[in-house]
């Protein structure tokens, strides 16, 4: 598991490293790490053009000092200023050493400089940021945003704030984030997620000075973890039961997809129970259908509840009957609309419960997601005592005990109809297993993401490509090579 950390968090661990090392090593570690990804990224240094944005603080320094680094092996770099009094005195003495020039923001010809720029390095503000970026630095950053060359940012792109992800205003389009001894939240949530691009991780031996993570992203061998094969002892009711109520009569879709997810992800047993019986027996065979009420459809290890079922009385008491239940729920969709009116449903459930909301459906209960998302899915599933699993760039999964997933895969193609129901049908087949809520959430999301990735390489994907695709996603996740894809990557 990869830890997510907030700027308060990596300040305090920084500071007992700070004391035991000489002065300087650790910026040292930095730039060094980070000259190195960029020399990779350019290719060639010798003769590339390189521009530096310096900001006055640390942040700055680490890119005059990766700056020097780059100058010394052959490339042209220019260091632009925000606040020349400010700026590291040995970062700047070691850029102009190496050959490296300087100007300040604001000078005639910054602008040209930054558009016809191979690579352009953000050291304007770090985790020392505070607010939306001042008028120079925006500044800065339109031109970076408006020029050809490979944009970094050092450690944080400026304007994105390190703990939440929130931008206030503008913030520097990075490609790449090369982050110092731990990654911050904000590279992976929010609207940071889009800005930081790929993110780098550059050891400063910082991990032993960590406190355990609070919330953490999920990769492939945790996902794999926790998607074993059956074994041989295994029968059709040990892998976990699955029923799923979803769909209506005149709009079955989102009952078909729903159930062909979870029998996709865990081809035990799926029990449907609802108004799109008809359609769902007919796409799904192996599913065990009846057209009555989820108490006729036998018993089962989770429900997942809610895609296309309606927000009428019916639908109400159909939602009350499956959270009377005493196994895992998983509420989506209309179920969502449903239990916003009526939250004590969930508050007085002994069996975990998992609410999937986006946005809209998060804010009818009660208040919007606002800037900072993480905190946002731990007070409801906190308030409500259920996991809640916020859709959105960097699905946060949040468990009520107050740990939390960040989710790490997925792909701007998968915001299409019916995908939510998919999510939905993982979500419940992982929770029959018997996986922890939460858990059972991130593993999900995790799956849902690489699915959409690997459906999404031969052209726009539909949702039902997606339950076709996840066998092979799933092989994929615990490191089966699939045939024909031509690469092991996401
Ligand atoms: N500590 C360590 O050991 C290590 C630290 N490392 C590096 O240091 C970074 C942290 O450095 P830091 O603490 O000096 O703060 P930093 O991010 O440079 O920002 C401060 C500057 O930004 C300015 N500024 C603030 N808000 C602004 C705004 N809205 N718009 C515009 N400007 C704004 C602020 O101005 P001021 O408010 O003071 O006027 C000040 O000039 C960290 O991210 C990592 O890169 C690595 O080398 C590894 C070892
Ligand atoms: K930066």
């Amino acid at each position: 598991m990869i830890g997510l950390f907030t700027a308060d968090e990596v300040r305090a661990a920084e500071a007992p490293l700070l004391a035991a090392t000489p002065p300087g090593t650790l910026m040292q570690r930095a730039a060094t790490g980070l000259a190195t990804v960029c020399a990779r990224l350019l290719g060639s240094t010798y003769g590339r053009r390189v521009v530096l944005l310096v900001g006055g603080g640390n942040n700055g320094g680490d890119a005059l000092f990766a700056g020097a680094s780059l100058a010394g092996r052959g490339a042209r770099v220019t260091a632009v200023l925000l606040d020349p009094q400010r700026a590291h005195p040995a970062g700047l003495a070691a850029l102009r050493r190496a050959g490296g020039r300087v100007a300040a923001a604001g000078d005639r010809g910054t602008d040209q400089l930054i558009a016809r720029a191979d690579l352009v390095l953000d050291g304007m503000l770090g985790i020392g940021g505070r607010g939306g970026l001042r008028p120079d630095a925006a500044e800065l950053t339109r031109a970076a945003a408006e020029g050809a060359g490979i944009t970094v940012a050092v450690d944080v792109p400026s304007g994105v704030d390190a703990s939440t992800g929130a931008v206030d205003g503008v913030a520097f389009p990075a490609m790449h984030t090369v982050t110092f001894g731990a990654v911050k939240r904000g590279l992976v949530v929010g609207e940071g997620r889009g800005h930081a691009g790929r993110v780098h991780l550059v050891d400063i031996g910082l991990a032993p000075h960590l406190p355990p993570p609070g919330v953490r992203q999920l990769t492939d061998p945790d996902a794999a973890a926790r998607l074993e094969p059956p074994s041989a002892g295994d029968d059709k009711y040990s892998q976990g039961v699955v029923g799923v109520v979803a769909g209506s009569a005149t709009y079955p879709g989102a009952g078909v997809l729903c159930t062909g997810a979870a029998l996709r992800t865990r081809p035990g047993l799926v029990r449907y129970a609802g108004a799109a019986a008809e359609g769902v027996r007919a796409a799904w065979p192996e599913a065990i259908v009846t057209a009555g009420r989820p108490g006729e459809a036998g018993r089962v290890q989770a429900w997942v509840v809610g895609p296309g079922m309606g927000t009428d009385d019916a639908a109400r008491d159909v939602l009350a009957e499956v959270l009377a239940t005493d196994v895992p729920v998983l509420v989506d969709a209309d179920a969502l609309t449903l239990l916003a009116r009526e939250p004590g449903l969930v508050r007085r459930r002994s069996a975990p419960t998992v609410l999937t909301p986006h946005d809209r459906e998060f804010e009818r209960f009660g208040a919007p997601v606002g800037a900072d998302r993480i905190g946002a899915a731990r007070r409801l599933a906190a308030e409500l005592g259920a996991v809640v699993l916020l859709k959105g760039d960097g699905t946060v999964v949040a468990d009520p005990d107050g740990t939390a997933f960040v989710n790490g895969t997925g792909t701007a193609d998968l915001a299409t109809a019916g995908t939510g129901d998919v999510l939905s049908g993982i979500a419940g087949a992982l929770l029959a297993t018997g996986l922890p809520a939460a858990e059972a959430a991130a593993v999900a999301a995790h799956l849902h993401g690489r699915t959409g990735q690997l459906a999404a390489r031969r052209g726009p994907l539909i949702a039902g490509d997606l339950v076709r695709r996840l066998p092979e996603a799933v092989g994929r996740v615990r490191g089966i090579p699939v045939d024909g894809l031509g690469d092991s990557g996401a």
